[in-house]
């Protein structure tokens, strides 16, 4: 078969894949499309969207423990049907796939169903076809990760361990379960599980949750879950299949502990789909974790004519960030290639409460170089109000400018706080000229600007009291 030609070949049809379609479409319509596996986005249909319908059902029915306490009674003559709430998952989740297949459609026959594989850095084969390209966009996004004694489990009886792609289309949920891992798919899907009724024991390796770095929040943070759900960390986690449970045994000092589960969710993180490409045959360089080497301000792999973006870089494995890539490397397809400014990190895990990380981690902050603003949430009057009175939120300045630098949190309407805080880190912002700002009353905004005040008070106690600007002519 012949070699067809097209401006730009994009590997991928999920966020990633489709900005990149959106920005480069302008000035080329020859841009081909292939995609393996459903369409849909990984986004809307097993990521993002369905998981928050599930935990905001999950969330609804708990609810119903904190009724009794404002005269509202009948709480606890409500029961959940655990495959109907999976259905409204699903139906919500065909709704927002709905949009995604509009826009597929869009790109009708330069849309191939295949895996695409390359040949040269300027060509890919998919099927029978060769098509050379002028540039190519690799935005092939992430698969599940399994680690192998969970694999030999799931050989034997593929329904005792399921991944996260596969926890929806359940016909029901199980009476007892494992969550292995405590990042923030683990830690939102095992809540919400527990929440409905389910049995669940959280399982993690490193002592983190939902991907915090500073240890006092952490801290903070597992002692939190560990009140709604068993929470333990080992190193190694031993699985044995017996009848049609699994038992799963752990070291805790001298003790060996054991439960039987009847099903195991692998919340063990996701990898880069990187490997059965070609990219090691066509020379592309790779970094130590194995994801190729490209420059993020302009997404472009090293000198070659490929781009990459999204899951697949390894690097920020959220909706925006894949997103963003997108439109960075479409855009660098058709135009000079330019490097874009990347925005202010923001981690959400939508746990109750929310666990967030905005701009730079603890972890990564130079020790004596930075202040901290510390708050509890315990008394905060609007989330005392909602009976959400659980958080902490650390916030990092400069010690000498007081420029906001990262904040983590556990907290109630942690979502909201995270973005008011990226955005003022985005426009660089001193913790003076964010307690200049206004906040309502009562709000849980309160909160953060108690823990504002604390590091302002460290980093400039003279200016204490002095919220409000001088007018300036
Ligand atoms: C359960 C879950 C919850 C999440 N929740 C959130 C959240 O609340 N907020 C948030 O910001 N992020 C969340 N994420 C992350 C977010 O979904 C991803 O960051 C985003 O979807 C990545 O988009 P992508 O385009 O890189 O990959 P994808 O949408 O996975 O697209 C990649 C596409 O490439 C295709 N492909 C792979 N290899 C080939 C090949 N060789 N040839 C052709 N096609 C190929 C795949 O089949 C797929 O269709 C969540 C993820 C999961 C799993
Ligand atoms: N709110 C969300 O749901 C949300 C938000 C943003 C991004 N995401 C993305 O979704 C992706 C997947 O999230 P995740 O939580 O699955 O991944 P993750 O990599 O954040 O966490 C995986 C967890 O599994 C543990 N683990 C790994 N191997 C293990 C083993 N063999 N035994 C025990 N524990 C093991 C790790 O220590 C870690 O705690 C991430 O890339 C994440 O950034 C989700």
């Amino acid at each position: 078969m012949a070699t067809r030609q097209a401006d730009i070949v994009i590997i991928g049809a999920g966020t990633a894949g489709l900005a990149a379609y959106s920005a480069a479409k302008h000035k080329t319509r020859n841009i081909v499309l292939i995609n393996e596996g459903h369409y849909g986005t990984t986004c809307a249909r097993v990521g993002c969207m369905p998981s928050k319908v599930f935990i905001q059902v999950a969330n609804d029915y708990h609810r119903r423990h904190q009724l009794v306490k404002q005269g509202i009674h009948g709480g606890d003559q409500l029961f959940i049907r655990t495959e109907e709430s999976l259905r409204h998952v699903r139906s919500m989740r065909d709704y927002f796939v709905s949009f995604v297949m509009e826009s597929i459609e869009d790109i009708g026959e330069n849309n191939i169903h295949g895996k695409a594989r390359f040949l040269e850095p300027d060509t890919i084969q998919v099927g029978d076809q060769t098509i050379q390209a002028g540039k190519v966009i690799l935005a092939s996004g992430s698969a599940p990760f399994i680690p192998e004694p969970l694999k030999a489990i799931r050989e034997k009886n593929r329904n005792s361990v399921l991944t996260t792609d596969e926890l929806f289309e359940q016909e029901s949920l199980p009476e007892s379960v494992a969550v292995i891992g405590t990042g923030p798919l683990g830690l939102e899907l095992g809540q919400a599980m527990q929440r409905m009724g389910v049995a669940t024991h959280l399982f993690g390796r490193s002592r983190t949750v939902g991907g915090l770095t500073d240890t006092e929040v952490i801290e903070y943070a597992i002692r939190t879950f560990q009140e709604e759900l068993p929470l333990n960390y080992a190193q190694e986690l031993c699985y044995e299949s017996c009848d049609d449970e699994i038992a799963i045994s752990w070291q805790e000092g001298q003790d060996t502990r054991r439960i039987q589960v009847k099903t195991v969710l692998a919340a063990t993180g996701r990898r880069p789909n990187v490997r059965n490409l070609g990219l090691e045959e066509i020379g592309v360089p790779f970094t130590d974790e194995g994801v190729p080497e490209f420059n993020p301000e302009t997404m472009q792999i090293a000198d070659f004519p490929i781009f990459i973006a999204g899951d697949v870089t390894g690097v920020r494995p959220v909706l925006h960030e894949a997103s963003d890539e997108g439109r960075i490397a479409g855009w660098n397809c058709v135009n000079e290639i330019t490097a874009f400014q990347r925005r202010t990190p923001l981690a959400i895990t939508f746990s109750e409460p929310n666990i967030v990380r905005v701009g730079r981690p603890r972890r990564k902050l130079t020790e004596g170089a930075y202040h901290t603003g510390e708050v509890l949430f315990d008394s905060q009057g609007r989330a005392t109000i909602q009976q959400y009175n659980k958080g902490m939120l650390h916030i990092f300045g400069d010690k000498h400018s007081g420029v906001l630098l990262g904040a983590e949190m556990i907290a109630p309407a942690g979502e909201h706080m995270g973005h008011l805080l990226s955005w003022a880190i985005e426009n660089r912002m001193t913790v003076f000229d964010a307690l200049a700002a206004p906040f309502y009353h009562p709000v849980v905004e309160e909160g953060l600007r108690t823990c504002l005040r604390d590091l302002a008070e460290k980093i400039d106690p003279s200016r204490q009291g002095l919220e409000i600007r001088f007018k300036s002519n």
